[in-house]
């Protein structure tokens, strides 16, 4: 792992690139399948899943036999741990839900907001190093408290032309209505254009490799919303003294394991804890079945001295990282000052995977940067607010004389004649 002792400020911004392939390079690919998929629907979904899946699918649409044995696929004691993770998610999301209040802006002039679902939403869950049904939990939950009607879910489908029982087994449970096998650029694709089998939505959500990111970012230029880039997994862990050096250690490679473009970062200013995290990393690595990924992330990852908290709470907030946790004896410095994060975990006892699978939060979150001006999924990510007014006479007459001025003054007639004919009818 790369070691930097007060690293000067102008080198910052290439000590924190991200290891993943820009925009440019993958936007090609992605637009060579999206025009497939456009002209050719399932055939063109059935050429790419073929080429990077590596089988020949007969059919897209998972069907309600495969949904009924999913059930008998995966031990009890996995499902019960499914159900836990979903109340608390639920619980969490819930708490989400917003109150209308109407507001009397003048007198006579009512104006409140009402948030509705969005009817159709895609959702994208990770399929092709790790089967992550935990990312259906943190799709479908919320969206079925929002209310959305058609919640079709996408992944792709292992060497067998299947999906992981646990996805199909969580789908269930979550209420989402139409389960695809279907990963990859080509997935949201589908999504995007809509094909013979798959449902054209209104957006698409989720993460996914820089391949799957990008391709929700093309998709916006089809009219299509996303929930935000949600790529490669990041962590920032800061620690000091108070730190214990194998928690952080086992946190760092929790993300390192992901895939070979994650990114984990530790920032510190104790050059004891840096040490020992580093021999701790060496050591714990070891033992990880994903040891060849891991390995490779780490290598993308970086070690990091500063002398001051002041100094590491800049860098951090200019690496903006999808996950942030904090391990010092001045936690509630880094608590205030974080602009730039998508999920914060405080303390030895919060490690980043209670919040991959159960504490409530939502872990699908920004990131290479994105954490500076989007949110991770919430429950206002399933739903659309729509601002309503009500003027009375009395209303009309108290703000017609603003309206008519300010139209006359962006030379708009027909808007202050809209006003004027009514304010007449009142005399
Ligand atoms: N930010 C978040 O909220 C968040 C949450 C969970 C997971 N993740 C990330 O999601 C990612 C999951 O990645 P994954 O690869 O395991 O699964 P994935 O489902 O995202 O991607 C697999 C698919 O990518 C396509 N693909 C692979 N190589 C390709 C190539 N060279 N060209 C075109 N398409 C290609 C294939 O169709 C394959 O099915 C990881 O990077 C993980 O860190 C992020
Ligand atoms: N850490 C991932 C988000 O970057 C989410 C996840 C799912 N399963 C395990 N982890
Ligand atoms: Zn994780």
């Amino acid at each position: 792992m790369n070691t930097n002792i007060n690293p000067p400020k102008e080198n910052w911004s290439s000590l924190l690139q991200r290891p993943t392939k820009t925009f440019e390079v993958v936007e090609t690919t992605v637009s060579s399948i999206f025009d497939d998929v456009k002209r050719n629907g399932d055939d063109g979904i059935k050429r790419y899943t073929s080429i990077f899946d590596g089988v020949e699918l007969t059919d897209i649409k998972v069907t309600d036999e495969e949904i009924l044995q999913a059930e008998n696929l995966i031990s009890k004691e996995l499902k019960e741990a499914i159900q836990v993770a979903k109340n608390n998610i639920s619980k969490f999301h819930s708490s989400q839900k917003t109150k209308t209040y109407k507001i009397e802006t003048a007198s006579g002039v009512f104006c409140w907001q009402e948030k509705r679902p969005i009817q159709k939403v895609g959702l994208y869950i990770p399929g092709g190093t790790a089967p992550l049904f935990s990312s259906v939990l943190m799709l479908a939950i919320p969206a079925k408290i929002a209310g959305c009607k058609e919640i079709i879910l996408c992944s792709p489908p292992n060497k067998k032309g299947e999906i992981n029982p646990a996805i199909i087994y969580a789908a269930k449970i979550c209420g989402v209505t139409t389960i695809l096998k279907v990963g990859g650029i080509q997935a949201i694709a589908g999504l995007a254009f809509g094909t013979e089998s798959i449902p054209k939505v209104f957006k698409i959500f989720g993460p996914g490799n820089q391949y799957v990111t990008v391709a929700k970012q093309l998709a916006t230029k089809f009219g299509v919303a996303i929930d935000m880039p949600a790529g490669p997994s990041e962590l920032l862990v800061v620690a000091d003294d108070s730190a214990n050096a194998s928690f952080v250690a086992s946190d760092l490679l929790s993300q390192a394991e992901h895939g070979t473009d994650s990114q984990v970062i530790l920032v510190t200013t104790s050059k004891k804890i840096l040490e020992s995290v580093e021999l701790e990393l060496v050591k714990q690595l070891n033992s990880l079945s994903r040891k060849a990924i891991a390995e490779k992330a780490i290598e993308n990852s970086k070690l990091i001295f500063v002398e001051t908290k002041e100094v590491a709470l800049e860098l951090i907030n200019e690496y903006g990282p999808e996950h942030f946790i904090v391990c010092t004896n001045t936690n509630d410095f880094y608590i205030d000052g974080i602009e730039n994060a998508g999920s914060v975990f405080i303390g030895n006892y919060t490690p980043e995977s209670a919040g991959d699978y159960a504490s409530g939060t939502n872990h699908t979150l920004p990131t290479n940067g994105h954490t500076k001006a989007y949110s991770g999924v919430n429950l206002d990510s399933f739903l659309k607010a729509i601002s309503f007014q009500k003027i009375s006479k009395e209303g009309i007459q108290n703000i017609g004389k603003t309206i008519e001025i300010m139209a006359e003054a962006e030379g708009l007639d027909a808007h202050k004649n809209a006003v004027t004919l009514r304010l007449n009818n009142l005399k």
